[in-house]
C-alpha cells in the first residue's frame, strides 16, 4: 500500500510539511502559468498547485493529464483559506499512474446514461458518499443489534416457495428441480427462533416486480428480525428503536455526508421512539378526507402513502390491515377476523413504506387454513408448518429495505441510487 495522505487529513495546521497523495484528477484549471488540480480520493478532496518553476517536469505532466487520471502527486502542504479545507499542496512531482484522454461522464449526464455506465459513476463523491451513509447505517444497526442481544444468522437464497406472494418469484432450474431466488428470509428466521430466539439477518432479497417505481428494485438488501414470544406491539418497539439508532448514529457520524443531499434535517432529528401509530381504518379516513377514491379494504399503493405521509414529520407505523390484502402466514387480529396483526413503517416527505412486519399466526390449524385460503398448497410448506407443531410460541418479525430507509434519509428520486449496481425490469447490466 502506497504510504499515503488522504486529501481530506490536508489541514492548515501541517503547512510546511511534505505530503505524498494517491488519487484521481477531479477538477483542472490553468491560471496563468499555474495548473491547478483538485485530486480526488476516498477521504474527500485537496488542491494541488502545478508551477514551472517548482519543476518543469512535473509542471508538464500536470498540464497533460485528463480528468480522472490516476496519479500520485508529492509537495508541500501550505496554508490557503481559499483552498477548500484550508490548505493547498504545492507540488514538485506527479506521477501519472493512467492516464484518461476523456471520461464519459460529463456535467449534463442523463440518469439513464449514468446507469448505463454505472461502473464509472462510481468514482463520483457523491456516490461514494450514499455508500459511506448506507455503510454507517448498516453498522448502526449491527451495533444495536449486538448490543441488545440479537443473533446474526445466514438464511439460503435458493428456496423452494413464495413468502410474498407467487407472482413476484424469480425462478431457477436447481439441478433436475425448481428453485427460487429468496424473496425473504423471514420462514427461515422464523425456525431459527426455536434456538436463538431473536435473530436477524441481512440477505439480498429478490422481487420479480414489473412496477416501475422510484421504489421498487429486482434485487435489494433486506434486513430482517423474528423474535419468539414477541407480540406486534413488541416488535414495533423494536423497530422504532432500531431505525431511531440508525438514524441518529448516521447523524453522528456521516453528518456532512447526509448534508450534501438535505439541508433540513428536522424529520431525521424527529426520529425518535415513540414513532406515532394510526390504524389502517384511519389511514383510510385521513385519505378520503384529502379527496383521495380510496375504500376500506383496499390497499394503499405508493401514491396512497405519499398523501398520508404529509400528514407527519416523522417515520409513523399503519397497523391493523385487512386480511385479505396480507400475506398468509399473519396473525388474525382476535379482536376483528376480517383483520391481522400486521403493521408498516412509513417514512414522511413522501417516501412511504421502509418496513413491513407482523405478529406470525402460531396456530398449526390456522396456518393452514390461511394458506388453503391464499390457493397455496399446505405440501409446500411442510417443513414451515412443523415449526407449528413442536413447541410452536408466539412470535412477530419484520423486513426493512435497506435501500428505501436510505433513500429517505438522503431523499433520493430514486431507491436505485442507493444501491451499488441498481438491478429493476429494465436493468440487469453492468
Ligand atoms: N421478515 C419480514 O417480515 C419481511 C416480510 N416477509 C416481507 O418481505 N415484507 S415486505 O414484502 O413488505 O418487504 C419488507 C420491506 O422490504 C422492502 N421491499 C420490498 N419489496 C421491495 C422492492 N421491490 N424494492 C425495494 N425494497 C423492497 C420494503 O422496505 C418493505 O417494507
Ligand atoms: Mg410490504
Amino acid at each position: 500500500m502506497i504510504d499515503k495522505v488522504y486529501c481530506a487529513d490536508v489541514r492548515p495546521d501541517m503547512e510546511g510539511k511534505r505530503v505524498k497523495l494517491a488519487g484521481w484528477v477531479y477538477r483542472k484549471r490553468e491560471v496563468g502559468k499555474k495548473v491547478f488540480i483538485v485530486l480526488r480520493d476516498s477521504s474527500g478532496v485537496v488542491q494541488t498547485v502545478f508551477k514551472r518553476e517548482a519543476s518543469e517536469e512535473a509542471y508538464a505532466e500536470a498540464k497533460k493529464v485528463g480528468i480522472e487520471s490516476s496519479v500520485i502527486i508529492e509537495g508541500t502542504v501550505k496554508a490557503d483559506p481559499r483552498a477548500p479545507g484550508g490548505a493547498e499542496v504545492q507540488a514538485d512531482k506527479m506521477e501519472i499512474v493512467q492516464n484518461v484522454d476523456f471520461f464519459p461522464i460529463t456535467k449534463d449526464a442523463s440518469d439513464e446514461f449514468l446507469l448505463d455506465v454505472r461502473h464509472l459513476h462510481l468514482h463520483s463523491p457523491k456516490v461514494s458518499s450514499i455508500m459511506k451513509v448506507k455503510g454507517t447505517m448498516m453498522a448502526a444497526a449491527r451495533e444495536w443489534l449486538l448490543q441488545n442481544g440479537w443473533y446474526e444468522v445466514f438464511p439460503p437464497i435458493l428456496v423452494t416457495g413464495a413468502v410474498e406472494g407467487g407472482s413476484t418469484l424469480f425462478k431457477l432450474k436447481y439441478f433436475d428441480r425448481t428453485a427460487y431466488l429468496s424473496q425473504s428470509a423471514q420462514l427461515y428466521l422464523e425456525a431459527a427462533i426455536f434456538g436463538l430466539e431473536k435473530v436477524w439477518s441481512l440477505t439480498p432479497s429478490f422481487r420479480a416486480e414489473k412496477s416501475r417505481t422510484r421504489r421498487h428494485l429486482t434485487e435489494f438488501w433486506h434486513l430482517e428480525l423474528e423474535a419468539a414470544w414477541m407480540d406486534l406491539n413488541d416488535i414495533l418497539k423494536v423497530e422504532e428503536e432500531l431505525v431511531s439508532y440508525m438514524v441518529q448514529r448516521t447523524l453522528e457520524l456521516r453528518r456532512k455526508d447526509v448534508e450534501t443531499f438535505r439541508k433540513d434535517l428536522k424529520t431525521l432529528r424527529n426520529t425518535v421512539p415513540p414513532f406515532p401509530r394510526i390504524s389502517y381504518d384511519e389511514a383510510i379516513e385521513i385519505l378520503q378526507s384529502k379527496g383521495v377514491e380510496i375504500e376500506w379494504g383496499e390497499d394503499m399503493g405508493a401514491d396512497e402513502e405519499r398523501i398520508l405521509t404529509q400528514e407527519f414529520e416523522s417515520p409513523f407505523f399503519v397497523y391493523g390491515y385487512p386480511k385479505h390484502i396480507k400475506a398468509f402466514y399473519m396473525k388474525e387480529d382476535p379482536e376483528d377476523p376480517r383483520k391481522v396483526l400486521a403493521a408498516d413503517m412509513l417514512a414522511p416527505e413522501g417516501y412511504g413504506e421502509v418496513i413491513g412486519g407482523s405478529q406470525r399466526e402460531d396456530s398449526y390449524e390456522k396456518l393452514v387454513q390461511r394458506i388453503l385460503e391464499e390457493g397455496m398448497d399446505p405440501k409446500d410448506y411442510e417443513w414451515y408448518l412443523d415449526l407449528r407443531k413442536y413447541g410452536s410460541v408466539p412470535h412477530s418479525g419484520f423486513g426493512l429495505g435497506l435501500e428505501r430507509l436510505v433513500a429517505w434519509v438522503l431523499k433520493l428520486d430514486h431507491v436505485r441510487w442507493a444501491t451499488l449496481f441498481p438491478r429493476t425490469p429494465s436493468r440487469l447490466y453492468p
